[in-house]
C-alpha cells in the first residue's frame, strides 16, 4: 500500500507555502539574514511544534515566517517544497501564500510574488511539477487591509489564480470579507476559503452563500448540518481535508476518529493534503499513508481521492485530462 501511495500521481490542493518552512531551512535563512531566533538548535525549535489549537500554531507559524526577507528566501522556500512534490509524485500543486504576513513587516508584495512564482516556473521545467497560486487574506485582519492587498496584487494578476481566506477562524466569519471577495471575483480571481476547521457549520454556509467559494478548505464541521451536506453535494464543491493538521491542531482527537471515510460514504468529494507540512509532521504522502492506515482505506478509495485531487483542481481542462489519463494508466496497471 505504501508503495502504491508513493507512486500514485496526485495533486495537492491545500498547502500554505509559509507552512513548508522546515526548521533547518529556517535556521539557514535566519543565519544568512543575520537574524536572531529564540531557539538554539533545530531540535529545540522542532520541540516547540506542539499545539493545542489553531491559534497556538499560528503564533509559531507567523514567528517562523519572519525570517523571510529577500526574493531569494521566498524562492528557496518554494523550490524546496516543489522538490518534495517531485519526490512524492505530486504532479500538480495549488500553493497558498499569505502576502499580509510579509507586507506587514515591510516586505514588498513584489518580492514575495516574484520569489515564489520564479520557483514555480523553474520547477515546472526542471522537475515537471505544475503549480498555481492562491493569494490568501488573513481573516484576523480587517477587510480594509484585505482590500489593500487586493490592490497590491493587481500588477501581478497573471501570476495568481485564486483568493483564499485563512488564519484565526473563530470570531472572524466569512461575512467580514464579503465585499473584498466580490471585488476579487470581479478581478478574475476564483474564490476559496478555509471554513469549518474550528468554526461551525454556519461559517461554511456563509463561505458558500456570501463569498461564493468554489472549494472548501477543511470543511470538517459541515457534518454538523445535514442540509449543508446536501447543499455541498448539490453544488459539487470538494473539501480539502488535512488529516495530520487536524490531529496536530486537535480538530480531531485521533486519526481513527477522522470523518474522512464518513464524508466519502455520504457522497462528499474529499482530497488529502498536508496544509503546513513542516509543522504537522508530514507531506502529502505521509497524510495519505496515515489516514489509509487509521481508517483502513482500500486502493479503490485511495484512487478515488487522488482522482478528486485532479478533478477539483483549478487547472485548465486539457491539462486536467492529461493528469487523469496518467492516473488511470497507473491504477489500471498497478
Ligand atoms: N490550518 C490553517 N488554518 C487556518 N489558517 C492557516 N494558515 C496556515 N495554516 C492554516
Ligand atoms: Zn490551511
Amino acid at each position: 500500500m505504501k508503495q502504491f501511495i508513493q507512486n500514485l500521481p496526485k495533486a495537492e490542493l491545500h498547502l500554505h507555502i509559509e507552512g513548508t518552512l522546515e526548521p533547518d531551512l529556517l535556521f539557514k535563512i535566519a543565519k544568512r539574514n543575520n537574524l536572531k531566533i529564540p531557539y538554539n538548535t533545530v531540535e529545540e525549535l522542532a520541540k516547540a511544534y506542539n499545539f493545542n489549537c489553531l491559534q497556538d500554531f499560528l503564533d509559531i507559524y507567523y514567528q517562523g515566517a519572519n525570517v523571510l526577507i529577500y526574493e531569494q528566501d521566498f524562492y528557496d522556500l518554494t523550490y524546496s517544497y516543489l522538490k518534495k512534490c517531485a519526490e512524492q509524485n505530486v504532479r500538480h500543486t495549488e500553493i497558498m501564500f499569505d502576502p499580509q504576513t510579509h507586507t506587514k513587516r515591510g516586505i514588498s508584495f513584489k518580492t514575495v510574488i516574484t520569489g515564489i512564482s520564479n520557483a514555480c516556473a523553474d520547477a515546472e521545467v526542471n522537475l515537471g511539477v505544475s503549480s498555481l497560486l492562491i493569494m490568501s487574506y488573513l481573516r484576523h485582519l480587517s477587510e480594509e487591509d484585505a482590500f489593500k492587498t487586493l490592490q497590491e496584487s493587481l500588477p501581478f494578476k497573471d501570476k495568481i489564480t485564486a483568493v483564499g481566506l485563512d488564519s484565526s477562524e473563530a470570531g472572524n466569519p466569512p461575512s467580514k470579507f464579503m465585499k473584498v471577495f466580490e471585488a476579487s471575483i470581479n478581478e478574475g480571481y476564483i474564490p476559496l476559503a478555509h471554513a469549518g476547521e474550528e468554526g461551525d457549520a454556519d461559517y461554511v454556509w456563509e463561505a458558500i452563500d456570501l463569498l461564493g467559494i468554489k472549494r472548501i478548505d477543511h470543511g470538517n464541521n459541515c457534518l454538523q448540518d445535514e442540509n449543508l451536506i446536501a447543499d455541498i453535494i448539490d453544488r459539487d464543491l470538494a473539501l480539502t481535508i488535512c488529516p495530520l493538521s487536524n490531529t496536530a491542531l486537535k480538530v480531531v482527537d485521533d486519526l481513527k476518529n477522522h470523518p474522512l471515510k464518513k464524508m466519502m460514504d455520504l457522497g462528499l468529494k474529499v482530497t488529502i493534503n498536508s496544509d503546513d507540512p513542516a509543522y504537522f509532521g508530514g507531506h502529502v504522502n505521509d497524510n495519505y499513508i496515515a489516514i489509509q492506515k487509521a481508517l483502513n482505506l482500500n486502493k479503490e478509495e485511495i484512487y478515488q481521492i487522488a482522482k478528486n485531487s485532479f478533478q477539483y483542481s483549478l487547472i485548465d481542462d486539457l491539462k486536467k485530462e492529461e493528469y487523469l489519463i496518467e492516473l488511470n494508466n497507473y491504477y489500471n496497471n498497478k
